[in-house]
């Protein structure tokens, strides 16, 4: 290990285009289908390493500087692969809004993941690090494999699907939806039919998808359907991305979503569908 090295990487958010439950496993989780859509718009996460062996943290969100970091548990996941005494410095510019599906936490974790097992000379695969990284949230394998891809089991089996790049205006109420109590709540429907990626992409790919998680949300949180109200008026496809709170809406180009978003009063951003993460074309392209 080079002690002098620094590494500054994207952690880029995610958008289930549609999301299905078909069952539940052993552990109570629930099973289920999505498409995974990677975007080019995150968080920023810079490495300098050392080798004293110490792990440290810094964020311009000081809430988030505290042990249950994802970023911090993946590095100390990562510990017992490296030296002795390797030891790291994180600083996490934090862009993404927190609780709003669209997956800021794990992408943060996932870089982390691919961040020191390259620093760190981890060697582990791809694979590895995936399922390593499953520990730390359902979420995290996806972005550590790098690809918009299909996804089932609780969204650990992942297969790679190429979608057209499309722009999304990705939109946040500003409420912060817990996961935990929208997976818990009586009324989703966990019994969705079995589908396949083919089904998703005949009835419109990316341009339409249904989220057995909306009406639990949005009878739960009305600003969420407020703005999802507001936004179909633009656009008939505008709908939530996992557990909420974002909504977003597919466009044909980059003009057409930044002239809604101009007149969107709440808190947004406008970024391009891609295939693979950015975090893969910076580290392996
Ligand atoms: C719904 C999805 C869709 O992509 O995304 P988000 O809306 O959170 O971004 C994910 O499945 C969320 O994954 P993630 O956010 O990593 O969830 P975790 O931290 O692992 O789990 C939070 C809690 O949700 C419940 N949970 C989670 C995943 C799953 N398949 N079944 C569950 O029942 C569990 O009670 C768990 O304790
Ligand atoms: N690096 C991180 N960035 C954001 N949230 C984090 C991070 N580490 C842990 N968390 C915790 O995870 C929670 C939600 O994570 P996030 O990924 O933003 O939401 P979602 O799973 O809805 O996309 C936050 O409330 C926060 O407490």
């Amino acid at each position: 290990m080079n002690s002098s090295q620094s590494l500054t990487l994207p952690a880029p958010a995610k958008l289930n285009l549609m999301l299905h439950i078909v069952g539940k496993n052993e552990r109570n989780y629930h099973l289920l289908q999505t498409v995974f859509q990677l975007l080019d718009y995150g968080d920023e996460l810079t490495f300098e390493v050392n080798n004293r062996g110490s792990v440290t943290l810094d964020c311009n969100a000081p809430q988030l500087i505290n042990d249950n970091n994802l970023v911090l548990k993946a590095a100390q996941l990562l510990r017992p692969y490296a030296a002795d005494n390797a030891g790291v410095h994180i600083t996490l510019e934090k862009r993404l809004p927190m609780g709003g599906g669209i997956g800021g936490g794990s992408s943060d974790c996932a870089t982390t993941l691919l961040a020191l097992n390259k620093l760190w000379q981890c060697e582990l695969s791809l694979d590895t690090l995936a399922n390593l990284g499953l520990h730390l949230g359902a979420d995290v394998p996806v972005f550590v494999k790098g690809k918009t891809a299909w996804a089932e089991g609780i969204g650990e089996q992942l297969t790679a699907h190429k979608l057209p790049e499309l722009w999304y205006l990705v939109v946040h109420p500003e409420c912060f939806v817990s996961t935990e109590k929208i997976f818990s709540n009586k009324a989703l429907t966990r019994d969705s039919e079995i589908s396949k990626i083919r089904d998703f992409l005949a009835q419109g790919g990316p341009r339409r998808g249904s989220n057995v998680m909306e009406p639990v949300v949005f009878d739960l949180y009305p600003d969420v359907k407020k703005v999802r109200d507001w936004l179909l008026q633009f656009n008939p496809d505008a709908r939530m991305t996992g557990s909420g709170s974002c909504l977003f809406a597919p466009f044909d180009n980059e003009r057409e979503a930044r002239k809604i978003a101009c007149r969107c009063e709440w808190p947004n951003f406008v970024a391009r569908g891609v295939n693979t993460s950015p975090v893969h074309t910076k580290l392996f392209e």
